[in-house]
């Protein structure tokens, strides 16, 4: 009972149930490529409509990135997290038990619209709960969580649908996804006030909910100022290249021009998102420690376009550096998810879901436009070759969806830049005070 009585302790049960269905979020986001085999045998699906079963989700969920900016504000992270998990889950029991197309698309559909606000709601959470000169932390950590969600959407999701069976599995998350919407309802309040405890240190007392005419105010500010637009676009290039390369196209890259298996290519991929996990907490955390925001986002996106600009060069790099580049990589880019970090800290408390969503919708933009982009390059070098009805990619194609990567790292490099510049006269992190103040 202590450690529900205790802030310090009860702060992080509460943001472990909100990330724990954050975590299903990213599982089931990225589920697809696992199920693919199933679902066209259970519904006897064409590569069309498995797609659009597989798309609907991004599109939804950035759709609903405002709306659950919005809401999370106005109603706070509690209830709406706590609804949003109990849809997510709905949705994935139903799409588990469906017996025709359209009850599993609208299964998907839900799973896509209730899976939007958990991220969102999540830092919400940590706003309340944890003070200013932590925020950075909590970021990356709920970011690193994401992560780690896309990774069980591997190889532990095929062994649980090799004992479970497919839709065994997916009511199991469901049911797993109801019992923390419980959880999250009994145990993650909106703040430590709203919990009947005593306030945390240094953590400012922050509204619950805000009314709705202050929200539209807030959503005006935010658009109308620069630093929304110039984070919102690095996002929407580097959230949209690395779910397209890491999510999409580098398998194929790695067996088209290595010759290796897809187990194998897969490997690296993991690799990659072991970096990918750990960059995150530890940028957020040396972040907070050095009061420096828009100085590490500016290093992560040049790493990241460098990193493209070398694979646009040589094309086919050996497979230890492969690796190595995968990993190093994923971990230096750890600064980018400080944009959450920055765009909160712009803005009075009562807007943090609102402005979040903001900026991160353009980022899942991006994961809807890039694939499209990048397999447009690589159909227009193709020359006509398939292997058992699969298109075989030349390597002068991959460079060149490659190249069109790093031009994105470096248009995101120069929207952090310019942010750097732009808010370097502002006044640094105050590190445990009660201001939140603008950053760099
Ligand atoms: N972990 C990210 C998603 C991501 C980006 N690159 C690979 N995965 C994340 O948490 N994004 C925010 C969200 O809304 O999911």
């Amino acid at each position: 009972m202590r450690l529900l009585s205790n802030p310090y302790r009860r702060r992080w049960i509460g943001w472990g149930l909100l990330v724990a269905a954050f975590f299903l979020v990213s599982l089931h986001r990225s589920s697809t490529a696992v199920l693919s085999g199933e679902l066209m045998r259970a519904f006897d699906t064409t590569a069309t409509s498995l797609g659009l079963l597989h798309s609907s989700f991004f599109y939804l969920y950035a759709a609903f990135q405002v709306p659950a900016g919005l809401l999370t504000d106005r109603y706070g992270a509690r209830a709406t997290a706590a609804t949003g998990t109990a849809v997510m889950s709905a949705g994935a029991v139903a799409f588990g038990l469906a017996s025709t197309y359209s009850v599993a698309f609208g299964g998907r559909v839900l799973v896509g619209l209730g899976a939007s606000v958990l991220f969102v709601a999540a830092l919400r959470f940590c706003a309340n709960w944890f003070r200013p000169d932590e925020f950075g932390t909590m970021t990356g950590a709920t970011f690193s969580v994401g992560i780690l969600g896309g990774l069980a959407a591997t190889t532990p999701l095929a062994v649980a649908i090799s004992r479970l069976g497919w839709r065994g599995s997916m009511v199991g998350l469901g049911v797993a996804g109801l019992a923390a919407a419980v959880g999250i309802l009994l145990v993650s309040h909106d703040s430590p006030a709203d919990a009947g405890l005593e306030p945390i240190d240094d953590v400012p007392d922050r509204p619950d909910v805000t009314d709705a005419a202050t929200l539209k105010r807030y959503v005006s500010d935010a658009v109308r100022e620069p630093e929304t637009w110039l984070l919102g676009i690095m996002l929407f290039f580097m959230t949209g290249i690395g779910i397209t390369i890491f999510g999409l196209w580098g398998i194929p890259y790695l067996v088209q021009t290595h010759g290796i298996s897809v187990t194998e290519a897969s490997v690296y991929l993991l690799v990659g998102n072991v970096g990918g996990m750990i960059g995150p907490t530890a940028f957020g955390w040396l972040s907070d420690r050095w009061g420096q925001r828009t100085g590490l986002i500016v290093f992560s996106t040049v790493v990241f376009g460098l990193t493209w600009a070398v694979f646009a060069a040589f094309g086919t790099v050996p497979l230890f550096l492969v690796g190595a580049i995968f990993l190093f990589s994923r971990v230096l880019r750890g600064g980018v998810p400080l944009a959450f970090t920055v765009i909160k800290e712009r803005h009075p408390e009562g807007a943090s879901g609102t402005v979040i969503g903001i900026v991160n919708t353009m980022g899942w933009i991006g994961a809807a436009v890039f694939p499209v982009v990048l397999g447009a390059a690589l159909d227009a070098y193709w020359t006509g070759d398939t292997v058992n009805g699969t298109r075989v990619y030349t390597e002068l194609g991959y460079r060149v969806a490659f190249a069109i990567a790093a031009a994105a790292g470096l248009l995101a490099a120069a929207c952090a830049i310019l942010l750097h510049v732009r808010t370097r006269a502002e006044r640094p992190l105050e590190t445990g005070t009660d201001l939140e103040q603008p950053t760099d």
